[in-house]
């Protein structure tokens, strides 16, 4: 098979499931809104959970800052590019987070991949939620240790496979809040098995921080664990990009030598770290925003339950509406779009087959009357 046979073949398979995708042009239009084919429609596809990514004192601090310290880092941050701001910053979330340190990265995957490249080495054992991030299965994947995945948020199945001998050391991976189900795991209770067996832990917490916990800590906050190793991401709740690990002096040390996409990429510019910073000054002080957006949760969950539409048991700003069948989740999200509502169906790969659904997102930025606007168009569009 040539080349060109093997890409056509897997683009034609694609499509006849029904799975190809494709990126549509789109602009920000005011909180809560969106821009695409010149039509301003309702965004409830953005994981901007309270409203910062179009902030103006985020854009204004990214602006000066750029004025003030360039556009780019200009190098690795093993060179020139480590700014005093970054480890200002850094610092700044090791305190909010509880930790003695936090290293930026450029984004959540970058750091989900450097960590578990840095961390696993041969005849280690990577056990991972069945509904673990791309992120987090890409890196496992490419590891050579081996990888195996426990039935999703049961610590039951985490204690069957811990209680397999491993010669290597053991990393329990899992999300605080899963981005394609909004449910939360049960952090505590994975902790517990994880610890009883001489494992580590890393949470994935791109959904839950600045969201849940006191002042938006996230839900290791919230659950009252601490793993060894705790990822946020900064392109949800903190309308901006990038992320950071919260861990150990000694970790934090040991990844500035293993953490490849650390040492051998530019570091995030300056001017991105100022537009961070605001964006974390913004989120202590958001519980009005937060209490906005829970308010918000359980208009739309209650609106559904009043029509009889039947979401996952998510209680988090991702409310998922499962559709089963790839066509029928795209022609609904399509009749969503004509009738003013951006609504993304999320189709396997991403999700297990057969699990195709709108993943219905929430936002501090939407008024009740929108949420009630997508109730209407629901209700109207689905079949049942
Ligand atoms: C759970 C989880 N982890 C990591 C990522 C990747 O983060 P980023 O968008 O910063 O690369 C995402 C985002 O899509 C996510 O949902």
């Amino acid at each position: 098979m040539s080349w060109q046979q093997r890409i056509g073949a897997a683009l034609e398979q694609r499509q006849q499931q029904q799975a190809l995708r494709r990126r549509q042009p789109t602009t920000a239009s005011g909180p809560g809104w969106i821009e695409a084919d010149g039509q301003r429609l309702r965004n409830f596809s953005a994981n901007d959970y309270l409203g910062l990514a179009q902030d103006t004192r985020l854009a204004a601090a990214w602006h000066d800052g750029a004025l003030r310290y360039g556009n780019g880092a200009g190098g690795s941050a093993h060179v020139t590019g480590y700014h005093p701001l970054q480890q200002r910053f850094e610092a700044r979330l090791a305190e909010w987070l509880g930790y003695p340190r936090a290293l930026l990265f450029i984004s959540g995957f970058a750091a989900n991949q450097a960590i578990v490249a840095a961390m696993m080495a041969k005849g280690d054992r990577l056990l991972a939620d069945k509904l673990a991030h791309a992120s987090i299965l890409e890196a496992a994947h490419l590891s050579p240790a081996e990888l195996r995945r426990f039935s999703h948020n049961q610590s039951a199945s985490l204690d069957r496979l811990l209680a397999k001998p491993c010669a290597g050391e053991t990393l329990v991976i899992t999300e605080g809040i899963f981005s394609m189900d909004g449910d939360s795991a049960p952090l505590a209770e994975l902790a517990v098995s994880t610890h009883a067996a001489g494992g580590w832990m890393m949470v994935d917490d791109a959904h839950g921080i600045g969201v849940v916990g006191e002042g938006g800590r996230g839900s290791c906050w919230q659950q009252q664990v601490k793993p060894e190793l705790l990822v946020i991401t900064f392109g949800k709740a903190f309308g901006c990009g990038g992320a950071a690990l919260l861990c150990s002096e000694d970790v934090a040390d040991y990844m500035l030598q293993f953490a490849r996409h650390l040492i051998y990429s530019t570091a995030m510019p300056p001017a991105q770290i100022c537009a961070l910073d605001a964006a974390l000054s913004a989120i202590k002080l958001a519980d009005s925003e937060r209490q906005r957006l829970h308010d918000n949760i359980q208009h739309f969950r209650s609106g559904a339950a009043e029509r009889g539409l039947s979401l996952l048991d998510s209680s988090s700003a991702i409310q998922p509406l499962l559709v089963g069948d790839n066509a029928a989740a795209l022609a609904l999200a399509q009749r969503l779009r004509q009738a003013g509502c951006w609504v993304s169906a999320i189709r396997p790969p991403t999700v297990p087959p057969g699990s195709a659904r709108l993943r219905i997102t929430l936002s501090a930025a939407h008024q009740p009357a929108d949420i009630d606007y997508l109730l209407e168009a629901l209700d109207a569009s689905h079949d049942r």
